[in-house]
């Protein structure tokens, strides 16, 4: 039997660059494929341990470039397609929502129509609970997969119309699919723009950590190594068409994670600076996992053990995030502070 082929769009970003290095140790018989275009959020030195393996490739191309993708698709006949790549920064959608669209619009359904003329046996698309809006403060109220799609930034509209286009070939052209809903994650390899890395890297070079708002919207925090083992889950037995919502049951305002990772650094409080809020600032999420459980998934991480773990990386790992925020990062961090001061 041929060696099944595994396309992973955006392995050189966070979670998909994890899951490349989850499946490329876990899987000696499968060839993993790592797609990317190398913007901003791609880095592919967190890969040198992998790149010498036999089962691991990179192709560098941009998802929304037709003719490269179907090209590529017909050359290498992929098995399995798992599409992480997207533009994901919230803030920078509410400032450029148009590179959002192109990406993970249209990146999408370039993906979903080669994936139709190789005849893929699956199509994973990694999606988030954005797509569902916001919770009220309410603790009893989860997302599950039948909440109605209502969201709210221009990030998660983009999120909730590549969905809704993957649904729309699984109903059209029975491609065989399956759609993930993931709450925030955090872990190793997290770009420095996002709340918890950003919160580390600042707080432990004695700088200001800008907390939006009044600090009390709620994220539910996913560690990445239990998103990767999720999403091999869905890969191997999720049912053709259906969604799964993967989430931690680890619900924090904003100003508890800061406060949890100024403490472990012991570092002072005065650090926390509140500025304005994110426009159209989502209040709160939160996922009710039971349909993934059924497969058999469990979190592996608290936000105690996790974050413990994190700080740590980043401790460990301080020239990986040194080199991040001392190139362009600058420029965008300096311009998103002014916009919120
Ligand atoms: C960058 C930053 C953020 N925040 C607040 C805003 C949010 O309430 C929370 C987390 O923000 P972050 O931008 O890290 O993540 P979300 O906006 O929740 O979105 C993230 O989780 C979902 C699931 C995805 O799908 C997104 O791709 C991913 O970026 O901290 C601050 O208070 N200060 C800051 O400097």
């Amino acid at each position: 039997m041929s060696r099944k082929k595994i396309l992973v769009t955006g392995g050189a970003g966070f979670i998909g660059g994890n899951f490349v290095q989850y499946m490329v140790d876990k899987y000696p018989q499968y060839d993993i494929y790592n797609m990317d275009l190398l913007t901003y959020a791609g880095d592919l030195t967190k890969h040198k341990y992998i790149e010498t393996k036999d089962n691991y490739f990179f192709i560098k191309a941009d998802i929304a470039d037709r003719e490269t993708i179907l090209e590529l698709f017909k050359k290498e006949q992929f098995d399995y397609v798992v599409h992480f790549a997207a533009e994901s920064h919230v803030d920078r959608s509410i400032t450029d929502p148009g590179i959002f669209v192109q990406t993970n619009v249209l990146g999408t359904q370039v993906l979903l129509d080669s994936s139709r003329a190789v005849e893929v046996t699956k199509f994973v698309h990694v999606s988030t609970d954005e797509v569902y809006g916001e919770l009220d403060f309410d603790p009893d109220t989860f997302f599950t997969e039948e909440t109605p799609l209502q969201p709210n930034s221009p990030y998660s509209a983009s999120k909730a119309s590549s969905d809704l286009l993957v649904r729309a070939y699984h109903e059209t052209y029975g491609l065989p699919v399956n759609i993930t809903r993931c709450s925030n994650n955090y872990g190793p390899y997290h770009f420095p723009e996002k709340l918890i890395p950003l919160t580390i890297s600042r707080v432990l070079n004695d700088q200001k950590v800008p907390v939006y708002g009044d600090g009390k919207n709620i994220r539910d925090w996913l560690h990445v190594i239990d998103h990767c083992a999720a999403i091999d889950l869905v890969l191997h037995e999720g049912v053709n068409g259906e969604v799964y919502n993967v989430g931690g049951h680890n619900e924090k305002t904003n100003l508890e994670v800061v406060k949890t990772i100024i403490k472990t650094l012991d570092k002072s409080k005065e650090l926390i600076e509140f500025v304005k809020d994110r426009l159209g600032h989502d209040k709160r999420y939160a996922i009710d996992p039971t349909k993934l459980e059924g497969l058999g998934w469990q979190p592996t991480y608290t936000f105690e053990t996790g974050i413990a773990q994190t700080i740590q990386w980043y401790l460990d790992n301080k020239e990986w995030w040194e080199q991040i925020i001392s190139g362009d990062y600058q420029n965008y961090f300096e311009k998103q502070y002014s916009i919120n001061k």
